[in-house]
């Protein structure tokens, strides 16, 4: 497997309150190059750190990371121009188009002007590309800054939280921008807190808790098999209990059953024994959320308070911390 990201036992802890706590905590992470990857993990996580730190912006204390072979942040010139990242909100100027504001900045990396209206196609931006920044919606901000890191062409995209604060269609925007961008073998490394909608989107993930790997793989492996079933039945009550009685778990859920068995025919079995003929069984695929929930919770990392960590040698000056 081609690798675009690797990082091993990363760390980076933060003075806070005259305590210190890791943020980042032996993170061990591989992002497989092409296609899109999530970056996983409830708010506080480390995510935002450790792309920092990727991106030469922040210096662990320890541990080690490659982008695309080359180590991070020492040989960061080498491969930076194969890499566009979104980390926060980009800055444009508002009373220019966004075509005005591609230009400036096309010139300014010194790529090819004709980049401008594939950038601008690629976001699906072209239409719109005469209008003032200052007018676009905030879906379309999000995508001329997902325009602008194309410029360079680059192999790697990172992505922090791109659809923070977008409605549901500016959401959708930008998924599908990342899909066709993952579909023409780029690597699309994005982190998200909201599970569902990676989901959606990513071929594989990694799904952190405080800084720590705690699982990661390809997303329909993650998600494993199906252990529950919607049930359609005439008298509810009296399947419960059937089934309740077999030592099936079952929950009435609207007008439905909820079992959970990986049995589906011996739901339908024990049913019509009892004379109850089943007109609905749906499996209920777990999803991402309840899988990240699963881990977090078996990891104990919902429960346990934030530890202090011991000091770091270097709580560097100038490491952006
Ligand atoms: N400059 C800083 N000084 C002190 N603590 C910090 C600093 N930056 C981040 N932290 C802490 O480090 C932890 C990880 O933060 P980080 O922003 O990396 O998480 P995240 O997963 O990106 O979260 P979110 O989804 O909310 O953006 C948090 O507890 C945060 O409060």
């Amino acid at each position: 497997m081609d690798v675009a990201v690797t990082t091993i036992g990363l760390r980076k802890t933060y003075l806070r309150r005259g305590t210190r706590r890791a943020a980042v905590e032996r993170l061990d992470l591989t992002v497989p190059a092409g296609g899109v990857h999530g970056f996983l993990g409830p708010n506080g996580s480390g995510k935002t750190t450790t792309i920092r730190m990727l991106l030469g912006l922040l210096r662990p204390d320890s541990g080690q990371a490659w982008i695309f072979g080359h180590r991070v942040p020492v040989e960061l010139p080498a491969v930076i121009g194969r890499v566009g990242a979104i980390v926060e909100s980009p800055k444009f100027f508002p009373t220019f188009t966004a075509r005005q504001n591609l230009r400036l900045l096309s010139d300014a990396i010194g790529t090819p002007r004709t980049r401008i209206d594939e950038v601008l196609e690629a976001t699906h931006l072209r239409e719109r590309a005469d209008d003032r920044y200052a007018g676009y919606s905030l879906g379309m901000k999000q995508r001329l800054a997902i325009a602008a890191t194309l410029l360079k062409d680059p192999d790697l995209l990172i992505f922090d939280e791109p659809t923070n604060g977008l409605d549901p269609a500016g959401i959708r925007e930008i998924r599908d921008t990342m899909r066709a961008l993952g579909d023409r073998g780029k690597t699309v490394l994005v982190s998200s807190h909201i599970l569902a909608e990676v989901e959606q989107v990513a071929d594989t993930v990694s799904i952190i808790g405080r800084g720590t790997l705690l699982a990661e793989g390809r997303v329909a492996d993650l998600l494993g098999s199906s252990t529950q079933f919607r049930v359609g039945v005439p008298d509810l009550q009296r399947a419960a209990a059937v089934l309740q009685d077999a030592g099936l778990p079952t929950e009435q859920e609207g007008a439905f059953l909820r079992v959970t068995t990986e049995d589906g025919e011996q739901v339908t079995r024990l049913l019509a024994g009892h004379g109850l003929f089943v007109r609905q069984l749906t499996p209920m695929r777990p999803d991402l959320e309840s899988a990240f929930l699963r881990l977090t919770s078996e990891s104990g990392l919902d429960a346990a308070p934030e530890a202090p960590v011991a000091a770091s040698p270097d709580e560097l000056p100038g490491g952006g911390a």
